[in-house]
């Protein structure tokens, strides 16, 4: 048993997290500032003997006991991370250097949940762990992409400098029940639309792309990668190489949904990619793990859940 600090523990993949150390036997602590995690996520743990919660903005320092830090804070969805971008910035790095600084302090391991946006929009595909990556540093995306960018180069002078037990994940385009029905991400969007009959926005022409891991196949590389020998650091990628176009998801979620919405056409965002797709060989190489979910299953648990959530 490990005394393991979750933040951003109350989103939708610190919540499945929270869920999966406490059933491998776990100590947790679960920190969030509820700006897009929520207590509805975690509602059922809290009465769990190991389960604590402490509402902390990572942005401030913190002062605890732990052997485990995995460290996701930070809005995930474009529209909610460009809501207040000068304080989404803040969370990736003020909290990548208050997270190391604790690891430091108490010699905890500490995995950073980084992202397939620091390759931005790539001009190598599928990506891998190499590239560096294509990122406008001054556009509306830059303070998620950036800021995440920054994190992972705080977590390697921590680890250079001071010795620090770091482990970097990348995570690509992750779905799945506790999605918030409001996060603004394609695969909440589209469902929600579909469920309740509203026009399929579609952000430009639809057929950029992009590759939809769920929830549960990256929990458990999660899990592997904290548990994984002391000198690899990462990054790896960890998401599922089956690429969709958008318009390919519309038609698929509409028909597993049913109903009678229609695709609408919206002005493409800023800057958004127009590929994506992970080479996942390290993580196959050094985690033995790799996806096992199909769009279509996830899909039919995250309808499931949207569905009883909307009370239809
Ligand atoms: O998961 C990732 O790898 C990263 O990428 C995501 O960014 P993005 O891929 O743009 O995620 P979405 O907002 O879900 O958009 C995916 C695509 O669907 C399109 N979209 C989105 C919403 C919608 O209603 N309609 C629509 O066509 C977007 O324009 C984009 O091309 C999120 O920024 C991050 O959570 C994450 O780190």
């Amino acid at each position: 048993m490990h005394k393991v600090l979750v933040t951003g523990g109350a989103g939708f993949l610190g919540s499945h997290l929270c869920d999966r150390l406490l059933a491998d036997g776990h100590d947790v602590l679960c920190v969030d500032n509820f700006f897009t995690g929520s207590k509805r996520n975690v509602a059922h743990l809290l009465n769990h003997p190991y389960f604590e919660l402490m509402r902390h903005d990572v942005t401030f320092p913190l002062y605890v006991e732990v052997e485990r830090i995995f460290n996701l804070a930070c809005p995930a969805s474009p529209v909610h991370y460009q809501h207040d971008p000068v304080q989404t910035t803040k969370t990736s790095v003020h909290g990548a250097i208050n997270m190391l600084g604790l690891a430091k302090r108490v010699k905890a391991r500490i995995l950073q949940a980084s992202t397939s946006e620091v390759y931005g929009d790539p001009e190598v595909h599928p990506q891998r762990e190499e590239y560096w990556g294509r990122v406008n540093p001054i556009g509306f995306r830059s303070c998620y992409d950036e800021g995440k960018r920054c994190a992972e180069t705080l977590f390697f002078d921590y680890h250079r400098q001071h010795d620090l037990d770091i482990k970097v994940v990348r995570i690509f385009n992750t779905y799945g029940p506790r999605m918030h029905p409001n996060d603004g991400r394609v695969v909440s969007n589209f469902i929600v639309q579909a469920l309740k009959g509203e026009d399929i926005t579609i952000y430009g022409d639809g057929s950029q792309t992009r590759s939809f891991c769920y929830v549960d196949d990256l929990i458990e590389a999660f899990v592997r990668m904290m548990a994984s020998e002391r000198g690899f650091t990462g990054p790896v990628n960890i998401g599922n190489p089956g690429e969709f176009t958008m318009l390919a998801l519309a038609e698929k979620v509409l028909s597993l949904v049913g109903g009678k919405s229609k695709l609408v056409f919206r002005p493409l965002p800023a800057d958004d990619p127009r590929q994506r797709q992970p080479d996942i060989a390290l993580a196959q190489d050094k985690l033995g793990w790799q996806p096992k979910v199909a769009l279509e299953d996830g899909l039919k648990e995250t309808i499931a859940y949207f569905r009883q959530l909307l009370g239809g």
